[in-house]
């Protein structure tokens, strides 16, 4: 039933129910090595889970690795612009869970992204990247170990549908004719604004449906980690693009304040609930004026809408909520995306779970990435309901491809978030304590190695990181 691939002779399927996978002792995965340093990183990774495996389990788990194709080397297997085969994509579907290196998108011209291929042909909706910081680790930043979050990215739609057309094609002309013709005159809110002929459109849809379930999923998220980190701040810049990242912050507030009823409080119902703390007397219009400082200067009918807001949350909530018991809740906020970028570096500890639409996500988990060491730091998670892939945050680094220096780190934790998905945390936490060690002993690779004080003279290469990691398993 493949072309050209051959599924490893033992092991067995993961399966899924529920949304959750189901992981036999030894689960048949499938891999791709990655373009560019893929070369490097996946065999000092495999290696480095390999071991962890079957330190944490003598034999009694262990994975079936099943080599699959993307990229470059689907192109040598399979032929001429063969980049994402039938093949590869069976074998995700059929084994569920899956793990790969980074895979090179043309700028411009050329093929679209195989990575953003592989997460919408699959449903991937959750872009899982945590930035946290391992003891030790240099970093630009005085104190990277208060940011200690997990950037949520809507995974398959926004700008990454990758429904565009470039500048002067006929049908782009067209477009735009019936844009400035008939669309844009139809709707009074857009006036005489038009749009340059000699532009390029691209289109940017963003649903209820696929905001609803990312932020579900990042709420749900949020039940399972400790009291003071439950939180979930939804990332948009809403008041630029109203209907797209403004909605995408709206629908997320509705699935918090509905679904989540019970666990959820929004951050402005916990001001209006404080304030009634803190004076039980307090009138809805004093209430009002304090959640909104601008209050007094807004029209009457603007103050009618803030009264009854307050009073809304007072009526609905304040008997589940009130009395302090939102403060045993998740708390629910939003922040601007351009805020967002300076409040993670100058107000690190007061977020947790970012979620976010899909490009902000992009720009965020790079941003966060470096602040706790930089992007051989900064493992990842593609997650469906069906289906997982998992990834570093980082490309091919083209320039470091076939060095044998390139850090290894971000697949390798990345295969730590798979170990945790797979429900194997004893092999999960080995790694953790070897990276932990590796790092504390200045045994690191260049990237990390430039960073610290003093510089490391010698760094390790990539395949010595690895056994410098699996080393420190015995620490
Ligand atoms: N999911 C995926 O597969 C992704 C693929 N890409 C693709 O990768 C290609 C290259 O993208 P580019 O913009 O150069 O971004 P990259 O993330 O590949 O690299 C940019 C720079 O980040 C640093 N870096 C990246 N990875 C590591 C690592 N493992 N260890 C240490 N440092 C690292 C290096 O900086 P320095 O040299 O200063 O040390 C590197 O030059 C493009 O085709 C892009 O589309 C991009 C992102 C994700
Ligand atoms: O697919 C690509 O080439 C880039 C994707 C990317 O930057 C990311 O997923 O973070
Ligand atoms: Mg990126």
């Amino acid at each position: 039933m493949y072309e050209k691939l051959t599924p490893p002779t033992t092991g067995d399927r993961v399966t899924f129910k529920n949304g959750e996978p189901i992981v036999p002792d030894n689960p048949i995965i499938p891999f791709i090595r990655g373009d560019g340093t893929g070369v490097d990183i996946w065999p000092a990774s495999q290696k480095t889970i390999d071991a962890a495996v079957e330190a944490a389990y003598g034999g009694k788990r262990k994975i079936s690795w099943f080599k699959i194709y993307a990229g470059d080397e689907a192109c040598e297997e399979y032929g001429t612009y063969q980049y994402l085969p039938e093949d590869t994509n069976k074998a995700i579907a059929e084994y569920g869970i899956a793990i790969k290196g980074p895979l090179t998108t043309p700028i411009g011209g050329g093929i679209r992204s195989l990575n953003v291929a592989l997460r919408q042909i699959h449903d991937l909706y959750a872009c899982v990247r945590p930035c946290k910081y391992y003891p030790g680790t240099p970093s630009p930043h005085k104190h990277p170990e208060q940011l200690d979050v997990i950037v949520y990215r809507e995974n398959t739609e926004d700008i990454y549908l990758g429904i565009e057309w470039r500048a002067g094609t006929e049908i782009c002309e067209k477009l735009i004719d019936i844009l400035n013709t008939q669309l844009i005159p139809q709707t009074p809110e857009h006036g005489k604004k038009q749009i340059r002929m000699d532009s390029g459109i691209g289109i940017k849809p963003i649903s209820k449906t696929n905001s609803q379930r990312l932020v579900r999923r990042a709420i749900k998220h949020a039940l399972r980690l400790p009291k003071a980190k439950q939180m979930v701040t939804l990332v948009h810049k809403g008041n630029i693009m109203k209907y797209t990242e403004g909605a995408f912050r709206d629908w997320g507030y509705e699935v918090a304040t509905t679904e989540f009823r019970n666990e959820c409080v929004t951050e402005r119902e916990s001001w209006i609930l404080s304030n009634k703390e803190k004076n039980p007397d307090l009138s809805i219009e004093d209430n009002a004026r304090q959640i909104d400082p601008g209050y007094d200067s807004l029209t009457e009918e603007k103050r009618a809408v803030v009264c009854e807001e307050v009073k809304q949350v007072l009526d609905s909530i304040w008997e589940t909520h009130g009395d302090r018991k939102w403060k045993e809740k998740i708390m629910v906020n939003d922040r601007i995306a351009d805020s967002i970028f300076q409040q993670i570096q100058t107000r690190p500890d007061e977020y947790s779970i970012l979620a976010t639409m899909n490009l902000n996500g992009d720009y965020l988990s790079d941003a966060a990435a470096a602040i706790v060491g930089g992007l051989g730091m900064g493992p990842g998670a593609n997650i469906g309901d069906q289906c997982a892939i998992f990834e570093a945050t980082h490309g091919t680094a083209p320039k470091h491809a076939g060095l044998d220096r390139i850090n290894p780190g971000s697949v390798i934790l990345s295969g730590v978030m798979m170990l945790e998905y797979m429900g194997w945390q004893e092999a999960a936490d080995l790694i953790k304590k070897g990276i932990g060690g590796a790092i504390s002993n200045r045994e690191v690779t260049y990237d990390l190695a430039r960073l610290m004080e003093p510089p490391v003279e010698q760094p390790l290469k990539c395949s010595e990181f690895a056994d410098a990691i699996i080393k420190h398993f015995d620490d």
